[in-house]
């Protein structure tokens, strides 16, 4: 295989996974929804319950890297799907599984393109990807970087497999993935907290816990699919709520307070998401 085959990921193509956990089996449901055949769908995975339900829809699941048969083709593609504090137990054993043209895309938080190639025997074609959890339904969005070795076709190859769980992003900086975490990768987690904040403030202002809930749940998820729906901007839809001196401004009074509001809020929460990040690269 050379490094620019593995742009031609076409059905036959073999993906090798390692890590079928939350990241990793979220990315296989949409791969097998988009109609790739199982069997081209290779995972290292330790738990041999996980390995019994992908062995059970088709797919070939490995203990460890020593089970893995390589394809004759070899792996088009490594997916590296693993914690981070996994790494040094999980990569170096999957490095003779490689071939020169294999395109390894990372999902890990923080660990950075050096650590990847030096786990994994020095691939040269890599790509660093931060998905979120909508995954698993499709409405993922991926922020990716690819090292200047990776060609567009190579790009294009891990944009085919990202795009299956939702949207893709591209930035030109390694640096910038950590704040793609801190936004994206992390950001449904905020969004859920966001439901039990205003399910803890509905039972504050007197409300059953799961009335509160109810409303809670069902507005985040309602103002969302309004949001994508709707042609107007998040700032028309907000002030569509607004009545003039009434009680969403009331609100907002609160929520929108340069010191102690949400947006001063939301930075030092997506800055220490990102700052973690960072420190996962050691
Ligand atoms: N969850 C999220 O929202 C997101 C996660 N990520 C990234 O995805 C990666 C995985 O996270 P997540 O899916 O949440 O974690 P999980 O713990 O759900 O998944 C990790 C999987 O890797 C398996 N594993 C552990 N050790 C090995 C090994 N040596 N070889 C092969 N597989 C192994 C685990 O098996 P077992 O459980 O049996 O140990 C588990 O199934 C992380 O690097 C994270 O930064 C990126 C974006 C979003
Ligand atoms: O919490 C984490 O570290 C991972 C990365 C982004 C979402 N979950």
């Amino acid at each position: 295989m050379t490094a620019s085959s593995t742009a031609a990921l076409g059905p036959a193509g073999h993906i090798l996974v390692i890590g079928a956990g939350r990241m990793g089996g979220a990315m296989i449901d949409g791969w097998l929804a988009g109609g790739r055949a199982p069997a081209t769908i290779t995972v290292i995975e330790p738990s041999a319950d996980a390995r019994a339900r992908l062995g059970a829809r088709g797919l070939v699941a490995a203990a460890d890297a020593d089970a893995v048969a390589v394809p004759d083709d070899g792996f088009a593609v490594l997916v590296v799907a693993v914690k981070p504090q996994s790494f040094e137990a999980a990569l170096p054993p999957a490095a003779p599984l490689l071939s020169a043209g294999t395109l390894v895309v990372s999902v890990a938080a923080g660990k950075p393109v050096a650590t990847l190639r030096n786990l994994l025997g020095h691939p040269r074609l890599v790509v660093r990807a931060m998905p979120n959890t909508p995954a698993a339904i499709g409405r993922g969005i991926t922020g990716c970087y690819a090292v200047p070795e990776v060609d567009g076709a190579g790009r294009a190859t891990a944009e085919g497999l990202l795009s299956a769980v939702g949207e893709v992003v591209w930035i030109a900086d390694e640096d910038l993935i950590d704040a793609v975490t801190g936004v994206s990768g992390s950001g449904p987690a905020y969004v859920f907290h966001m439901i039990e904040a205003m399910t803890q403030a509905g039972v504050a202002v007197g409300l059953p816990h799961e009335t509160a809930r109810r409303l809670a749940r069902a507005t985040v998820i309602g103002a969302a699919a309004l949001a994508d729906a709707s042609p107007e901007t998040e700032t028309a839809l907000r002030e569509a709520v607004t009545s003039p001196a009434g009680t969403t401004a009331a609100a907002l009074a609160v929520l929108m307070d340069d010191t102690n509001g949400l947006p001063p809020l939301m930075t030092r929460a997506v800055t220490a998401a990102r700052d973690r990040g960072r420190a996962l690269a050691d």
